[in-house]
């Protein structure tokens, strides 16, 4: 007797398992994609005899290297670097790297499996794939993190190039990361290949709003699952956990949409200002200065910082969590919900566990998933690529239309996938189908690779 979908999906599940153990984050990222997958296989059985789910969670490539560094006082250091390339059906791989001391093949594992759905919403020509190194930039120097940079490209550079493998940012790099790894691959291979890497600098082949890109996009998101509802930010009283990138043009655009946030956080703790953030000093605390958030409140006086309890107890209707993964559980949602929250834009990847997810949703409040309400950032990446092949630089404001109607079409498709398949409302499962059928469908044209 033929297998059911559900049997199918379970049946992949448990070889996740056991292929890559001791993963809990990517059993995550594989365990919410499957969950909503059944139906599909349903529709597309040759999706069942093609194996096209098991070879999409089985990376086409994985690296892992010794990053060897000196210090300013001349002692040795060993990080691990990683990359995995993990489908290249829509394009070639993209993705961030993130350097932070938690990073493992797991955590990059979950991220660039993540990264393979939401390139495919973003209706441009990227596959999916990320990166990092469990190495620590927090209170190393300028010349320090050089040399980790120059150390991790000498051996990353073979697998890059704009056709293959074109990284990006992410927790722990920024513009100053990017600047000297390009530096490095420019050196090594004698090439100026502005395409390899995007999150450049303005002045050396970066794109405008690629900066904001992230953290306008998870507004512009929330944004549009009020509308759908038919209501809007404007006046609502906002929380983002974060000070980091993402978070801080989150902070930015759900202002300039009208809202009031009044709250962010960073590993320290989080500030409250019930004024409204003043975004100036913010940035000068985290861009400029890498300072912590309790400068902000030394600077502000209408804030109060805390360095116990969690963002999450601040009241707010609408939360953009964007700091990192599985920031906000059960018991965090289930405070939201009570205080008022109506809405929640995933700013960072996972950063709601699934017991939140599930709170959220029997709440009935808008829930935008990771792989939706953040491919603001990777989308206007891939249109850095664009600038870069036609060696052409677009303005601000054309940038920014374009980055505003891609994510209006993510979450129109994402509605209209859930609508098709019987769960109106529910993006989760919407990003999640119109994600796979996108990737499947190339995979299916291209045969068994
Ligand atoms: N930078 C980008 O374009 C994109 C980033 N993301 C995701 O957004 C999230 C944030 O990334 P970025 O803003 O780029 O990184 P970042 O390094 O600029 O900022 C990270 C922020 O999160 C805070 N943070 C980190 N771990 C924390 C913890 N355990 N508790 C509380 N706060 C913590 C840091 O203090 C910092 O404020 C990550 O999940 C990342 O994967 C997603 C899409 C694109
Ligand atoms: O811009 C990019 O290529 C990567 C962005 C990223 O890492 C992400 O979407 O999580």
């Amino acid at each position: 007797m033929a297998r059911s979908a559900a049997s199918i999906v379970e049946g992949i599940y448990e070889d996740v398992l056991r292929r890559n153990p001791a993963e809990e984050e990517f059993h995550q990222a594989v365990r919410e994609v499957l969950d909503s997958l059944a139906p599909v296989l349903e529709r597309h059985p040759e999706y069942a005899e093609l194996k096209t789910i098991e070879r999409i969670c089985e990376p086409e490539r994985q690296i892992i290297f010794r990053v060897p560094w000196t210090d300013d006082h001349g002692e040795v250091h060993i990080n691990r670097g990683f990359r995995v390339e993990f489908n290249s059906a829509l394009g070639p791989y993209k993705g961030g790297l993130r350097f932070h001391p938690s990073v493992y093949l797991g955590i990059v594992k979950f991220l660039g499996f993540e990264q393979i759905f939401k390139n495919a919403l973003t209706g441009l020509p990227i596959g999916g794939g990320k990166g990092g190194a469990d190495f620590d930039p927090k209170g190393r120097s300028d010349a320090e993190v050089m040399r980790f940079c120059q150390s991790f490209m000498t051996e990353l550079y073979r697998h890059l190039g704009e056709h293959t493998d074109v990284p990006a940012g992410d927790i722990g790099v920024g513009s100053r990361e990017i600047g000297y790894l390009f530096g490095q691959y420019k050196r090594i291979t004698n090439r100026y290949e502005s395409g390899v890497l995007t999150g450049k600098g303005l002045g050396w082949g970066g794109a405008r709003v690629r900066t904001e890109a992230t953290g306008y996009g998870a507004a512009f998101f929330a944004s549009e699952m009020l509308s759908a509802r038919g209501t809007s930010l404007e006046g609502r009283t906002v929380v983002v956990s974060g000070s980091g990138n993402v978070a801080l043009y989150a902070v930015e655009k759900a202002s300039q949409l009208g809202a009031r946030v009044i709250a962010c956080s960073d590993s320290g703790g989080f500030v409250v200002d019930e004024a409204g953030l003043d975004l100036e000093v913010l940035k000068q605390v985290k861009e400029v200065e890498r300072g912590r958030l309790s400068s902000y409140a030394e600077r502000v006086p209408s804030a109060r910082h805390s360095t116990t309890g969690s963002v999450w107890e601040v009241p707010c209707e609408v939360a953009i969590p964007s700091a990192t993964q599985n920031e906000l559980d059960g018991d965090d949602a289930a405070r939201l919900v009570r205080n008022g929250c109506i809405a929640v834009s995933e700013g960072a990847n996972m950063p709601c566990t699934p017991e939140a997810v599930e709170v959220f949703r029997e709440a009935g409040a808008a829930f935008g998933p990771g792989k939706a309400a953040n491919a603001g950032g990777v989308a206007t990446s891939a249109l850095e690529m664009q600038q870069n092949a036609s060696r052409d630089s677009w303005t601000f404001e054309h940038t920014e239309a374009r980055l505003q109607q891609i994510m209006h079409d993510i979450h129109a498709c994402c509605a209209q996938a859930a609508e098709e398949y019987g769960s109106p409302g529910d993006l989760v499962l919407g990003a999640n189908i119109s994600g796979f059928t996108r990737v499947a469908h190339a995979m299916h044209a291209h045969g068994i690779i």
